[in-house]
């Protein structure tokens, strides 16, 4: 393969620890390929607003964190862009292609707590450190007895909160402490069946501009087809509920041996905010057909009363819906 252009590929990065790394290997990757890189570090309105103590939660991060280095990329200012999945909208952007979707890490949330702690070793009344719905509806469903404090900020700060004695512990996704070198610091990784993660946690996404084809062809060969069809048919499932609900969402697809090819095993939650009341549903299907096998699994869910747990007042009948 012959390189798309004389000059370095540049691939724009947010300015976090967290960011660099993964767009840095990203750009071995790359390199592996035979062509040369640069990083262009991009400042988004995230980090800005974090700067400044402005409180970020939820998907309200999701969008700023990824739109300028989007915005960066349409402008010709960098030739890719490199993201967490997770914090990718569902919805498509325009002149723009997700054209590779590395081999994955660990997808599981970890816990980090004083004195080398577990979730179920931490007094009843503990305080956990979490800014996710979805962390936060599902910690109380685990019924601890566990309470939720909000806290911000990049990995580093939340983990010096539990040193400091802020809170009692973080939960974190184990890939972003993987990447930072910091994986050891975990003091429990947290099954799927007692949390499960965010639609796309542990993945990357490397986009491109949509007529970009020599960048496009080029880097076909960096797609893992596994994760890649892993996070569709998880972001199938957090599309279809979004249609219809705003609940805490968690899903984990996983490519897993059946009778005599592979199939894709994937695994969902809704939650009301509170984790009083959730739907939760798994479904198997061909890895070939991922984005439907999540979003019919999303389908049921909906059916089975996942719609109304977002909103808050008596919309549920008592019973109506499972507790999972
Ligand atoms: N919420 C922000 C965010 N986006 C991606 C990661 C970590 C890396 C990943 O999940 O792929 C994190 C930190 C965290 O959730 O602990």
């Amino acid at each position: 393969m012959s390189a798309p252009t004389s000059r370095a590929v540049r691939v724009g990065t947010r300015r976090s620890l967290l960011a660099t790394t993964q767009s840095g290997h990203v750009a071995d990757m790359v390199q592996g390929l035979g062509l040369d890189t640069e990083l262009v570090e991009i400042t988004t309105d995230g980090d800005r607003s974090q700067a400044a103590g402005t409180p970020l939660v939820g998907s309200a991060t999701t969008g700023v964190f990824v739109s300028a280095l989007r915005d960066a990329l349409l402008a010709g200012e960098v030739d890719l862009a490199v993201h967490s999945l997770k914090d990718l909208p569902t919805y498509p952007c325009e002149g723009v292609t997700l054209v590779v979707v590395p081999p994955r890490e660990d997808p599981r949330d970890v816990v980090v707590a004083r004195d080398g702690m577990t979730l179920g070793e931490l007094p009843v009344g503990s305080r956990v450190g979490t800014g996710s719905p979805r962390r936060e509806a599902q910690l109380h469903a685990l019924g601890l007895g566990l309470e939720v404090v909000p806290i911000r900020g990049n990995v580093d700060t939340r983990i010096r909160a539990v040193r400091e004695g802020t809170v009692d512990a973080v939960l974190l996704a184990r890939a972003g402490l993987a990447r930072i070198g910091r994986v050891e610091e975990a003091t429990e990784v947290l099954d799927p069946l007692q949390l499960l993660p965010a639609p796309g946690q542990g993945a990357l996404a490397v986009e491109c501009r949509s007529d970009d084809t020599d960048l496009l062809e080029a880097l076909a060969v960096l797609d893992d087809p596994r994760t890649r069809a892993a996070v569709d048919a998880e972001r199938a499932v957090l599309a279809t509920l979004e249609g219809g609900c705003s609940a805490p969402i968690g899903a984990l697809a996983e490519i897993v041996e059946g009778e005599d090819e592979e199939e894709l095993w994937v695994r969902a939650i809704a939650l009301s905010p509170d984790g009083a009341l959730s739907v939760r549903m798994s479904a198997t299907g061909s890895p070939a057909d991922a984005h439907g096998v999540g979003a019919r699994l999303a389908q049921e869910m909906l059916a089975d009363g996942a719609g109304q747990l977002g909103q808050p007042g008596p919309a549920i009948e008592s019973g109506q819906v499972p507790q999972a």
